[in-house]
């Protein structure tokens, strides 16, 4: 079923009823392409990726030192005839015999007939009056079996799953997917993202300030989070409260972006045209959410492509928690990362925390972790959604759920890491 602004009208959702109508009007993803390996970094898989080599391919040393057959030698006679050496790289072709030993590097593959390597630090070499080259072991006892042996495939064998669709990938990904031997994978395209701030108060950072204006947070934050989400950006700058100008720029935006993200104009102010350009544009699917901060946000579908519209409100501090909380997963899901779920964690109260019942509150908090391994987490000052000094000072969002008004010292909360964007 297609959801429409009919289904959902005017009416203040709940912050689930929100996130589920967004699962509908943004189901994702965009479509895939193949990338090299040295430009995979943050971008989301969209095949899986099984092994067809065996890493390591071959059973090899671990330790710098000789390679034998454990015990190999009669008890009380520690021993080893040393008959050649092979290093990282080569491969040693003779099977070595009962009582001899190779001199052997690190990642050298093992002789055949070899199981175990005892490192350089445990042997003494010596020569005997024939020339012959012998090592013996200062600590026999500690020896075992298959020490410092690497097993062929013991990282990733033939055949293993090594990256799921989906995954968003990590340096450790692309070490990983190098060590199979792959160049390049399919990803998920990177969604384009239109973003602009609007009001007549509002100024571009380096400009001198008017004496009833306000610098231009809320474009500079979002653009940080959209970097770290791996968004190519258009940033459209700063429109003026008009309705014309605003849906020519939304027009513009439809029309070359695969999600549009603006801040301002939202509420029921005199100047807030957001809305009434998105009539004239779009379609609305949703405007206002029983949460604080950030309760008038807007959601629509752009033009015949029905390009997502996110209307931040303009309060910075509601740009970011509304970007958490809704445009993140939406984006996620454009890029692929359809296993993508927020981290919670719970801790306990150390001030109270003040809320209302029926709306959801996300007050921005600091976690600490006890030396007893307990949570605990408080406010990081003032609280209004102007306030965005309280959301560099946190470390965390705490999420009061709308069944709650008040929490009280020592109870607990649910706490949500500014983790990997912020
Ligand atoms: N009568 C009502 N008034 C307000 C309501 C309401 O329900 N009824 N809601 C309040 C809430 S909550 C919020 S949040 C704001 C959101 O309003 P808008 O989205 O229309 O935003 P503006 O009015 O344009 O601006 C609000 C505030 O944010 C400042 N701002 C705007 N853009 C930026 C920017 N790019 N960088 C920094 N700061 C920005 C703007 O100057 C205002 O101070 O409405 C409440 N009012
Ligand atoms: O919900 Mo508004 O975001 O607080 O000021």
């Amino acid at each position: 079923m297609t959801l429409s602004c009919f289904d959902l009208g005017e009416r203040m959702l709940s912050v689930d009823e929100a996130l589920s109508a967004l699962r509908e009007f943004v189901p994702g993803p965009l479509n895939s392409e193949y990338i090299p390996l040295s430009s995979l970094l943050g971008r989301v898989a969209a095949e899986e990726v099984a092994s067809s080599i065996n890493v390591p391919q071959q059973t090899n040393a671990a330790m710098d030192g000789i390679a034998l057959a454990w015990p190999g030698n009669d008890a009380g006679h520690l021993r080893w005839k040393l008959v050649g050496r092979v290093l990282a790289g080569q491969r040693y072709d003779t099977a070595i015999a009962h009582g001899e030993a190779v001199a052997i590097t690190t990642g050298a593959p093992m002789p055949d007939g070899t199981d175990t390597v005892i490192m350089n630090e445990q042997l003494t070499q010596y020569q005997d009056s024939d020339g012959v080259s012998w090592v013996e072991v200062a600590r026999p006892e500690t020896v075992k079996q298959g020490q410092n042996v690497r097993q062929a495939g013991e990282d990733v064998a033939r055949g293993d799953l090594a990256l799921s669709a989906g995954t968003r990938l990590k340096p450790q990904h692309l070490g990983l997917l190098a060590s199979l031997g792959i160049a390049q994978v399919s990803v998920y395209r990177r969604p384009r993202v239109t973003i602009f701030s609007t009001g007549d108060e509002v100024n571009a950072p380096g400009e001198p300030l008017p004496e009833a204006g306000i610098y231009d947070t809320n474009r500079f934050a979002l653009l940080g989070l959209l970097q770290r989400l791996g968004c190519e950006i258009i940033d459209a700058g700063i429109l003026p409260d008009r309705r014309e100008a605003i849906r020519a720029a939304l027009q513009t935006a439809a029309g070359q972006s695969d999600a549009v993200v603006t801040s301002g104009g939202v509420s029921v102010g005199e100047a807030d045209w957001i809305k009434a350009a998105l009539d004239d544009f779009g379609e609305l699917g949703f405007w206002r959410i029983a949460l604080r901060p950030g309760r008038p946000l807007a959601f629509g579908l752009l033009g015949e492509r029905r390009v997502p519209f996110f209307g931040l409100p303009g309060n910075p501090v509601a740009v970011v928690v509304t970007f958490l909380q809704f445009v993140q997963p939406a984006l996620r899901r454009l890029e692929g990362e359809f296993k993508w779920t927020p981290w919670h964690l719970t801790a306990l109260a150390e001030s109270p925390l003040r809320s209302r019942r029926g709306r959801v509150d996300y007050l921005r908090g600091f976690y600490r972790c006890d030396d007893r391994g307990q949570l605990w987490v408080t406010t990081t000052g003032q609280q209004g959604s102007g306030i965005l000094s309280s959301v560099v000072a946190a470390n965390c969002l705490i999420e009061i759920g709308e069944e709650s008004d008040a929490v009280d010292p020592g109870e607990s909360v649910l706490v949500l890491p500014f983790h990997d964007l912020l």
